[in-house]
Formats: C-alpha cells, sequence, structure tokens
C-alpha cells in the first residue's frame, strides 16, 4: 500500500535533517511542507509566535494535545531546559508512532513523552501519572471541538495554576468559536490574539495567547 503523508515527511525528516540537531529537524519539515507536500504542522510563521511564548514562559512542566507529527513537540522541547519534560497526547497511532521517530531524529526522546489516546481520557489521569500538580504550558492544537471542552476539564482537575499559559492553534482556520468566546469572556482568563497565517499558506489565522489568573468568579458582562 502507499506511504501515508506522515510518512513520506518522516522521510524526508531522515534524509535531510541532521541527527541529534532540531533545528534542521524543523527545516527539514518546513522544506518538506513548502515544496513537496502540505501538511498540519503549525509551521515557521506561526511556530516564531510558539517559541517567543514558550521563551516567555519558561514552563517547568507542558502539556501539548494533538501531536501529529511531533513538530510542535520539537520546537517547543528544544526550548526547554535539560530537567523540564514535554506531554504530549496523540489519539492516531499512525501519527504516534511517526512523531516518536521525528523527535527521536531531533535526539530530543529523553525529554519527550508521547502519550497515545484520546485527550478526554488521559486528561483526568495526569497528575497521578506523572505526578504533577499543575501544567505552567500547555499547547492545544487537537480536534478544534475539543479545545472547550479540554480546557474545562483542565480546570476541573485543578490541573491549571495561576499564571499558567494556554495557547491555542487555529483559532481563525480551522477556527474554534466556541473556545474563543469561552476563553475571552471569562474573567479567570486574560487573553490575547496573534494574527498570522494558515501553514505554509496565505490563509488567516492565528494563535490565542490566554494566562490563567487563577479561580475568580463570574463572567465579563
Ligand atoms: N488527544 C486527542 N484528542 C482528541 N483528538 C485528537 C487527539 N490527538 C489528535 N487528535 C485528532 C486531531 C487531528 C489533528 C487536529 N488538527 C487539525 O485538525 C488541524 C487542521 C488544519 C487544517 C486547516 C485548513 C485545512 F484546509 C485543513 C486542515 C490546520 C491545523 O493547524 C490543524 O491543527
Ligand atoms: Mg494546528
Amino acid at each position: 500500500t502507499r506511504t501515508t503523508r506522515p510518512q513520506r515527511l518522516l522521510r524526508a525528516v531522515i534524509i535531510n535533517a541532521v541527527r541529534g540537531d532540531p533545528d534542521s529537524v524543523i527545516r527539514a519539515i518546513d522544506h518538506f511542507c513548502k515544496h513537496t507536500e502540505w501538511a498540519m504542522n503549525i509551521g515557521d510563521e506561526k511556530g516564531a509566535i510558539l517559541d517567543s511564548v514558550v521563551m516567555e514562559t519558561s514552563p517547568s512542566t507542558v502539556l501539548e494535545l494533538g501531536t501529529y507529527c511531533g513538530y510542535s513537540a520539537v520546537r517547543i522541547t528544544r526550548l526547554l531546559p535539560p530537567s523540564t519534560r514535554l506531554i504530549t497526547v496523540e489519539m492516531n497511532p499512525d501519527y504516534a508512532c511517526v512523531a516518536r521517530q521525528v523527535i527521536q531524529h531531533a535526539g530530543l526522546q529523553d525529554k519527550v513523552c508521547v502519550l497515545e489516546g484520546q485527550s478526554a481520557d488521559l486528561i483526568p489521569k495526569m497528575a497521578e501519572m506523572f505526578g504533577i500538580q499543575t501544567f505552567d504550558f500547555v499547547f492545544l492544537d487537537h480536534w478544534k471541538d475539543r479545545y472547550l471542552p479540554d480546557i474545562r476539564l483542565l480546570e476541573d482537575c485543578s490541573l491549571l495554576a495561576q499564571g499558567s499559559v494556554v495557547l491555542a492553534d487555529n483559532v481563525v482556520c480551522p477556527g474554534t468559536p466556541d473556545y474563543l468566546n469561552y476563553i475571552r469572556s471569562n474573567l479567570n482568563y486574560r487573553s490575547r490574539f496573534y494574527q498570522a497565517h494558515l501553514e505554509y499558506t496565505r490563509v488567516l489565522d492565528g494563535l490565542e495567547k490566554s494566562e490563567y489568573l487563577g479561580c475568580r468568579q463570574g463572567k465579563r458582562q
């Protein structure tokens, strides 16, 4: 049977990227997506915004929902201090398999845990599984209609602390209207929109960064 797009992306990484060099893995994927086949990685333009938010947060516990081929896992993890770990959740086993190999090619396998399963099932088990209390940084990049239920689940599981930062991809394209409405009208968050473009295209898209302020009451009127 023909290879899948993630398998062709992985082959491009193995051929073109230097083993152990995360930046060359990022460059190889962006080149593949610009010149060979589009793929739904966050990409270089939004990726630079992701980098800046990670650096300003300097998190010690990081959660990513929606791994795909591991591009954003490599982008995030290459910026983390040595003792920090990224937990990334992917429900598609084929994607997870490719992502583990991309992450390994970048030399970051000791700092990333790729968990297979649905975010809804795994979020309630996170604290127990990893011996953590809260996440300092959460990156949302999975099914767009899961952003809202999953941020609510993170709140209910007390996995967000005052100062935790939630960054959401694709809030314009494909769009996450219910999530945006919730997070922008909720007094427990301070949100900021970063205008950008859909990866490797001229289509408008953007990222929404939301800082959790702790548990206050009420909604913005
Ligand atoms: N742990 C979990 N729980 C639930 N779902 C889970 C999951 N783990 C994985 N998934 C399943 C997510 C599948 C990928 C999600 N991402 C997307 O769907 C996505 C689509 C586009 C896109 C834009 C314009 C187009 F014309 C076409 C596609 C761009 C993006 O940047 C995207 O991130
Ligand atoms: Mg995305």
